[in-house]
């Protein structure tokens, strides 16, 4: 599906800061839209209902997956995560640039939507670095962090299926790559769609 808007995904083992990230470039970037994930696990620490994410039922999830109302869903940890169709189809429509923050899952079947969408993989500079973020973050119990370093061990092998992977280390240096991918894949679309639509008019194609 060829949309006006940009579609970037963003995905990461859980602690390499792709939620940091994300959130600091929405605070630069104007342009781009969050799209807000359901999600049956618990809310974590401040975490809002319809901010961070829409929290539903196991049951509830699953009624949305039987009406078909996610573009792509998955398990994740233990717990289900998806993204509503009615969350971006009419932003992006409306030329809007909307930004998704999910699992190499679901950012491998949105590829295969929108073949036009931007994969970003973010890494943590260490195994050791990765496991002190999480600890630091203090929102996941030991076991819930063990589980999660080693699902980390699987996701980071799928870095490869991405269109760019970024090094979470110094966390500004790693904004300032998340922010310049974003600005040469919007000006890359554009140029695109100006050349085409320069060709259609050329050949007086509607
Ligand atoms: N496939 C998919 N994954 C999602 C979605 N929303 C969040 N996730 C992923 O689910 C995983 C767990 O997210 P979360 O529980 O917030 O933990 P975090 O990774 O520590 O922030 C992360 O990899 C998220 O990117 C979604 O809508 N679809
Ligand atoms: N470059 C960095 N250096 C040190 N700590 C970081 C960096 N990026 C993120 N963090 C911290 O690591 C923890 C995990 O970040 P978060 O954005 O929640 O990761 P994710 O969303 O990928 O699970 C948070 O406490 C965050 O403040």
């Amino acid at each position: 599906m060829e949309t006006p808007g940009n579609l970037f995904v963003v995905a990461a083992p859980s602690g390499a800061g792709k939620s940091s990230l994300v959130k600091a470039l929405l605070e630069l970037d104007s342009h781009l839209g969050v799209s807000v994930s359901h999600t049956t696990r618990a809310p974590r620490g401040q975490e809002q209902d319809g901010r961070e994410y829409h929290f539903v039922t196991p049951e509830a999830f699953q009624a949305m997956v039987d009406r078909g109302e996610f573009f792509e869903w998955a398990e994740v940890h233990g717990r289900r995560y998806g993204t509503s169709r009615v969350g971006i189809e009419a932003r992006l429509m409306a030329g809007e640039d909307v930004i998704l923050e999910i699992d190499w899952q679901g950012a491998l079947q949105i590829k295969q939507i929108f073949p036009h969408a931007v994969l970003i993989f973010i890494l943590p500079p260490s195994w050791q670095e990765l496991e002190q973020r999480l600890k630091r973050r203090g929102e996941d119990q030991p076991e819930v962090i063990a589980l999660r370093m080693a699902n980390a061990r699987t996701e980071v092998a799928q870095a490869r299926h991405f269109d760019f992977v970024i090094i979470n280390s110094l966390f500004e240096t790693a904004l300032f790559d998340l922010k310049t991918v974003v600005h040469s894949q919007r000006l890359k679309y554009a140029a695109q769609r100006r050349a085409k639509s320069q060709v259609f008019a050329a050949l007086d194609i509607s």
